[in-house]
């Protein structure tokens, strides 16, 4: 199989002592699957490090979902070729499933249990298991133990999910936009949980539309448009795929006229007391803006460059690719 090393803060690595291969948790290679006419993936590959916190990025209907089914083993891909933990989840029963955990966006709970019953419930499934107070703790759901599930709130059952998918201490987590619908604590302690399953060693798989949280919490991210890969790295490291613009941003002198500034390869734009410009060139535009500020002596406050977010970068990856919103479509309806 051609999955060399992948990047990530895998447990294990070894820096300076001899070289230690990350061992793969997921590999996906050219993953199709046609609904129909439908291209719902149409060739995708990447691969996640075990011990890595992996994010799937992509506009609503790029594939996400689908993608993550085929690997928890729920749906039948087209083709392509597929390995978590070793297995393949078409086939890799209840033995593979004994050691993943899955959150889903919206699980059907019996309403009439305790969230402590259906913890244990589930706990009853699964060979290794966490002790059931403990992953109510975990999740922040104590004062809630023997609550029945008809009486949570919204983001109080995502929680309770989130436990039913820790429960089977699962080595490797898929969280489908976990905190939809979560208030800002709780958004962040469940950040704080990511992380602590993280440092356990587990490897996470969450999609999300949020991308501070992408950028919180992922090693690496991988963006999905139309079905396909279309970049993969940090998240901080990926804006060299897109080109997005940084932030140039100074003030001037009282006195000193915006209108005799030289060309900064964008236009200028108000910001408070200040201007600022969005440029692909940043050097360039320092170089000509603090070129022109010496010649003329002229001191510019608060100067400074702002490297642009995932968001922009992703919103520049998104938009070059066009047609969010819609798998490619074939003329022959294979499924
Ligand atoms: N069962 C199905 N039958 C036919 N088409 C489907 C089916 N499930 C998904 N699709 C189509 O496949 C494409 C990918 O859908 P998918 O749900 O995987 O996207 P997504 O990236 O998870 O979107 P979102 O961010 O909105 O959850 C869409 O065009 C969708 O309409």
């Amino acid at each position: 199989m051609p999955f060399g090393p992948v990047g990530g803060r895998a447990p294990g690595r070894s820096v300076g002592g001899p070289e230690v291969i990350d061992v793969v948790a997921i590999a996906v290679e050219e993953l199709r699957k046609h609904y129909g006419p439908v291209r719902a993936l149409d060739g995708l590959s990447f691969s996640v490090a075990a011990g890595e916190v992996f994010a799937l990025l992509g506009p609503n209907g790029a594939g996400k979902t689908t993608a993550v089914e085929i690997l928890e083993g729920h749906r039948r891909r087209t083709s392509g070729h597929v390995r978590v933990l070793g297995y393949d989840p078409a086939t890799g029963g209840r033995e593979y499933r004994e050691r993943i955990g899955i959150v889903l966006q919206e699980a059907g709970f019996d309403e009439a249990f305790t969230v402590r019953e259906l913890v244990r419930f589930y706990r009853g499934g699964y060979p290794r298991r966490l002790v059931v107070d403990d992953v109510i703790d975990l999740v922040g759901l104590g004062g809630k133990r023997d609550a029945r599930v008809q009486t949570l709130s919204g983001g109080q059952r995502r929680r309770l999910d989130l436990a039913l998918g820790l429960v089977g201490d699962p080595e490797l987590l898929f969280l489908d936009e976990p905190t939809t619908g979560f208030d800002p604590s709780a958004r962040r302690r469940a950040w704080d949980l990511v992380e602590t399953l993280r440092d356990l060693g587990k490897t996470v798989l969450l999609t999300t539309h949020y991308m501070d949280e992408a950028e919180h919490l992922a090693d690496r991210v991988g963006v999905v448009v139309a079905g396909r890969l279309i970049a993969c790295g940090a998240p901080d490291g990926i804006g060299g795929q897109a080109r997005a613009s940084s932030e140039v941003a100074f003030r001037l002198p009282d006195g000193v006229a915006v209108a005799g500034l030289p060309d900064l390869g964008g236009p200028l734009v108000a910001q408070g007391a200040g201007w600022q410009v969005r440029t692909r060139e940043p050097t360039a535009a320092l170089h000509r803006l603090t070129g022109w500020a010496l010649e003329r002596r002229i001191v510019l406050a608060d100067l400074r460059v702002t490297r642009p977010s995932l968001e922009d970068v992703y919103l520049e990856l998104i938009g070059a690719e066009g047609t969010p919103d819609e798998a490619p479509v074939v003329g022959t309806g294979v499924s």
